[in-house]
């Protein structure tokens, strides 16, 4: 079975083909709570010719620890080293891929191996799972020679990967214990809504329930989500669908120099409706994008405000969030008759770019700049230099200039080129007004001239439940797979593409995007079923339950009306 897997995802016999990614940036709940499990089984085996590995859930070796340094020089040759992956679909059968594939420990001894290669080894692997959320976080796995292959590799592998979830409770709980005592005394000492976040976890006070409906709720939520991991205290204004606008003050709980999470004070609404004119947060109808959410519409505002007053403006935000299209759209209903030069960073080489910069400077034309962070440093800089001669020759009524970029890649906010632009303004990712969702969605149809296909109610809230890390791009390639299949009718939850059919929140590796898509598939083959679609795709039927799960996945069978009847 793991050696047709191997085979139908092309896996060289020969040859291992393990990728390559660093490894150094990795500090998981995984690997925290490896490290004294590591530095103790390592002790066990000084001296022995075995190596012990830990690796995440794709298979990318994180931890090698070796028994005998004679070992490092034979496992190097096949790249069993970190940074490395041994996912069942890069290198065929062993130890670490079969046994995540599989969801239990296995020993593949030599010439069980996919790979010939692999086959002077053998390779006992155990996945780690979540001691309270039952996730795969990763494998334990023991490496030696063939012909030192024995059972008792198999029971030390389950027991390191046991250990480990011990650790990972032992430390949760003492994390966890400190982000509740956080909570606790902010719920008493504020009389306010209160939100903790950890990394499993997120408690919510009953203020926040009876304050904020269901809809602001979900807002606050997804904001909260962002701040997930973050080590430093900050404050955020968000604009809730209600049209309140909230005041998200986060800090972090840490235990030593272990991050437990963090508590969100929701300190302050204004009601935007009250304190602003109507007639302000009615902003214009733009011709060419969509949106009527609060968020959406004070964004649309502020652009529209630095460019009436001509400001150089920086768009910023995730990709695919709609920078570019706002600025046009913005330019088009404050600057209508002047000519906007668009110049995309990525789709032309660095000369190019600095030669229609050049062209559009000296035809006094408005110009977008966007994702100018793929430049390089001296490329920017010329690039500033231009337009700081632009910003101190022209009057009042000179040239406009937009840039997008996404500050978190984007050049430092000191950098000479960002002085010039005053306004910066963030056009929010879609997940922070999925709202604007069946508008955007309509809007989007129709420029693809598939006028006639209509998404039905339960298809909408699908697709407002997921958080679209590609933004509104995203949403577009999604309705246009849609529209590939059908151009008339109603798109229905189960014709949605396998990909919406899922709200995990984590961004998939491919091999779990591909293993989402194929149990969606065999779901909607056998209506539902989720003995047969298991047995289709030849996992238990524990595991599917379990993928359905992790996954998130929506699937509603088909009603089968007979015919005839009315
Ligand atoms: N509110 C919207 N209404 C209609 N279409 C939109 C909207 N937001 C984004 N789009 C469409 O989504 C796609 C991505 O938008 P855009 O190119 O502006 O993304 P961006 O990545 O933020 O900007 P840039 O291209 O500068 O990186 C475009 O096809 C755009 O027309």
């Amino acid at each position: 079975m793991s050696w047709e897997r191997s085979q139908q995802a092309n896996v060289d016999p020969d040859q291992p083909g393990a990728d390559y990614i660093d490894p150094d940036s990795l500090d998981t709940v995984l690997t925290r709570a490896a490290a004294p499990v590591l530095d103790a089984m390592a002790r066990e085996i000084d001296n022995e010719p075995v190596s012990l590995i830990l690796t995440d859930a794709s298979g990318t070796v994180l931890r090698r620890r070796l028994g005998d340094a004679g070992l490092a020089a034979a496992l190097d040759s096949v790249h069993l080293a970190p940074g490395f992956r041994y996912a069942e679909s890069n290198v065929g059968t062993n130890g670490i891929g079969t046994s995540l594939e599989v969801g239990a420990p296995l020993l593949i001894r030599g010439d069980e191996h996919y790979n010939g290669r692999l086959r002077r080894f053998s390779c006992a692997g155990a996945p780690v799972t979540h001691p309270v959320t039952g996730a795969l976080l990763g494998a334990v796995d023991l490496t030696t020679l063939a012909e030192n292959s024995n059972a008792l590799l198999l029971s030390f592998a389950k027991m390191v990967a046991q250990r480990i979830r011990e650790q990972i409770l032992e430390e949760a709980g003492e994390l966890d214990r400190a982000l509740l005592r956080d909570y606790h005394l902010a719920c008493q000492h504020t009389g306010r809504p209160v939100i903790a976040i950890g990394e499993e976890v997120l408690m919510i006070n009953q203020l926040t329930q009876r304050v904020f409906d269901s809809r602001d709720q979900a807002a606050i939520i997804d904001h909260t989500r962002d701040s997930r991991g973050r080590t430093e205290q900050f404050t955020l204004l968000a604009d809730l669908p209600s049209g309140v606008t909230a005041r998200l003050s986060y800090r972090p709980t840490f235990v030593d120099d272990r991050l437990a999470g963090g508590i969100v004070h929701v300190r302050e609404q204004v009601d935007r409706r009250r304190t602003r004119p109507r007639a302000r947060v009615r902003a214009p109808v733009l011709r060419s994008v969509a949106g009527t959410s609060a968020t959406w519409t004070r964004t649309v505002e502020e652009m529209i405000d630095a460019c009436t007053r001509n400001e150089w403006l920086v768009a910023d935000g995730e990709p695919g969030a709609g920078r570019s299209a706002l600025v046009r759209a913005v330019h088009d209903h404050v600057r209508n008759g002047r000519i906007l030069v668009s110049v995309d960073a990525t789709a032309s080489s660095a000369q190019s770019v600095l030669e229609q910069v050049v062209t559009a400077v000296d035809e006094g034309s408005d110009l977008l700049l966007r994702q100018i962070h793929h430049l390089d440093g001296e490329d920017i800089d010329a690039i500033g230099d231009l337009l700081l001669d632009v910003c101190s020759n022209s009057a009042t009524d000179g040239p406009w200039v937009a840039i997008t970029l996404h500050a978190s890649d984007g050049p430092a906010d000191t950098h000479p080129l960002l002085r010039m632009f005053p306004k910066t303004v963030t056009v929010p990712p879609l997940r922070h007004h999925v709202e604007d969702l069946p508008e955007l969605s309509r809007f989007l149809l129709d420029t693809m001239e598939a006028g006639r296909l209509v998404l039905s109610p339960a298809a909408v809230n699908q697709l407002a439940r997921l958080s679209w890390p590609g933004n509104v791009t995203h949403l577009k390639s999604v309705l246009e797979k849609i529209c590939r299949r059908r151009r008339s009718g109603t798109i229905e939850l189960e014709d949605l593409p396998a990909e919406c059919r899922s709200t995990t929140r984590r961004r998939l590796t491919k091999l779990e995007s591909l293993e989402r898509d194929a149990v969606v598939e065999a779901l909607a083959l056998h209506n539902g079923d989720k003995a047969t679609a298991a047995k289709a795709l030849g996992m238990s039927r524990a595991t599917i339950y379990r993928k359905v799960r992790e996954y998130g996945i929506e699937y509603r069978a088909r009603s089968v009306r007979s015919r005839g009847r009315p």
